[in-house]
């Protein structure tokens, strides 16, 4: 981080002993701002108003998400400062990551109503407990304090044991009872270092079921990237998707516009398609998605960009499919397709895995399905799928004779 972050400029206000909880005093102190919802009971009278039974949690979700965001933009644009920590799989993982996980626990809890909270999230506190982890202890703790003063949001100052309690929040389970927030805090960190795309993702599970998603996406162009020059909304940067379970998908600029509603697009001939794939060849078989293409008669060149950026491009029709198949071993994460799927089921969108089963987000941290995520329209649906199963069974058929 830039030094001239690494400290507050501001009075500590007096540290709070375990996590973020302050003393019921401070406690009782309501955000001093809060753009986008109030307060619990006024986003309570909205949601009987609206007729939209979880109008409330998406208000809360769209808060923190946008909270994140902002913690999320001040480091990328100090990002060949930043601390980058290497996870036990080897995947990168930077303060925002944390940071953005910390405020969006902090936002629900503050948000939504009181009761059992419960989140599943992809970041835990134990690199963060080892000796040589100090340094970037005390850095997050200042970015995220210097988050909360700067942007208003609460009365509230974290200390470094309140930091690593928070980033514990997210240990959830998950499962198929109750309700269940689920939290990729920085999804597609690989784009974020790089400075390209990358999402915080952000969905409720309600009795095993995504009910809610948001997705924001701060790098990405307000309007289609598919018609960079034709945009009404000229170069505004910064898109938040959102979704609630029947009542459709929407977007709106990360500082606040109106949500328009979105939907996905119509095309029925694969001519006139192009898919969106993992800018990572890590994170998805590119060979594998090419004899895709081709077998459907895609003919296009692949559109590669990070994260669950995709799933929010291709719910307001940028791109026709999304394409996404691992290599063998990796286990998928409900993070990184809870938000994203219902964004594109909400737009009237199918999301399923390789096999053309739904997606099961009620069976814990992992998804259990056959390999490979695709989704598309209705009309490409049936012919998506059964490009990838020849291209599947192609692929199996020339690794059997290897
Ligand atoms: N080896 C891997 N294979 C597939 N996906 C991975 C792998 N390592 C990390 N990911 C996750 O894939 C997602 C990014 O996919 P994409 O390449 O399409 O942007 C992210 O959720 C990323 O995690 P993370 O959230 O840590 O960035
Ligand atoms: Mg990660
Ligand atoms: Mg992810
Ligand atoms: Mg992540």
């Amino acid at each position: 981080l830039n030094p001239s972050r690494a400290r507050l400029p501001y009075p500590t206000p007096p540290p709070f002993p375990t996590c973020c909880r302050p003393s019921s005093s401070t406690y009782a102190a309501r955000p001093r701002s809060s753009p986008r919802c109030g307060s619990p009971r006024l986003l309570a009278v909205r949601a009987m108003a609206s007729g939209n039974p979880y109008a409330a949690e998406l208000a809360a979700a769209k808060k923190a998400v946008t909270l994140a965001a902002r913690l999320c933009q001040a480091v990328q644009q100090d990002i060949v400062h930043s601390g980058i920590q290497s996870k036990a799989d080897k995947s990168p993982v930077t303060v925002a990551d944390y940071g953005s996980q910390i405020l969006v626990s902090l936002a629900l809890k503050m948000e939504v109503s009181p009761g059992p909270f419960s989140l599943v999230a992809e970041e835990d506190s134990e690199e963060l407990r080892k000796d040589g982890a100090e340094e970037i202890l005390e850095e997050i703790t200042d970015l995220v304090n210097e988050t909360i003063f700067d942007t208003g949001s609460y009365n509230i100052s974290f200390t470094k044991e309140g930091i690593l309690s928070a980033i514990d929040d997210g240990k959830s389970e998950g499962g198929p009872s109750g309700r269940h927030w689920v939290l990729d805090p920085i999804d597609g960190t690989k784009g974020f270092l790089r400075g390209d795309q990358y999402a915080i993702a952000l969905a409720l599970l309600d009795e095993g079921k995504v009910v809610l998603g948001v997705l924001a996406c701060p790098n990405l162009p307000l309007s289609s990237i598919s018609n960079p020059n034709g945009s009404s909304s000229g170069h505004q940067v910064g898109a938040l998707f959102s979704a609630t379970i029947g009542c459709g998908a929407e977007v709106e600029s990360l500082d606040g516009s109106p949500p328009q509603k979105i939907s996905i697009c119509s095309i029925d001939n694969p001519v006139n398609a192009s898919f969106f794939e993992s800018y990572e060849s890590a994170h998805s078989m590119h060979d594998l998605t090419g004899s895709i293409a081709e077998k459907l008669g895609v003919l296009a060149p692949p559109v590669r960009i990070d994260s669950q950026a995709k799933y929010g491009a291709l719910a307001r029709g940028d791109g026709a499919i999304y394409l996404r198949f691992p290599h063998k071993g990796y286990k998928e994460k409900i993070w990184d397709h809870a938000a994203g799927s219902i964004v594109v089921t909400e737009a009237g969108g199918i999301v399923t895995d390789a096999a053309g089963n739904d997606l099961d987000f009620s069976k814990g941290r992992f998804l259990d399905l056959d390999t490979g995520i695709i989704a598309t329209n209705k009309r490409l649906m049936p012919s998506l799928l059964k490009a990838v199963q020849d291209a599947i069974k192609e692929k199996n058929q020339a690794a059997s004779l290897l």
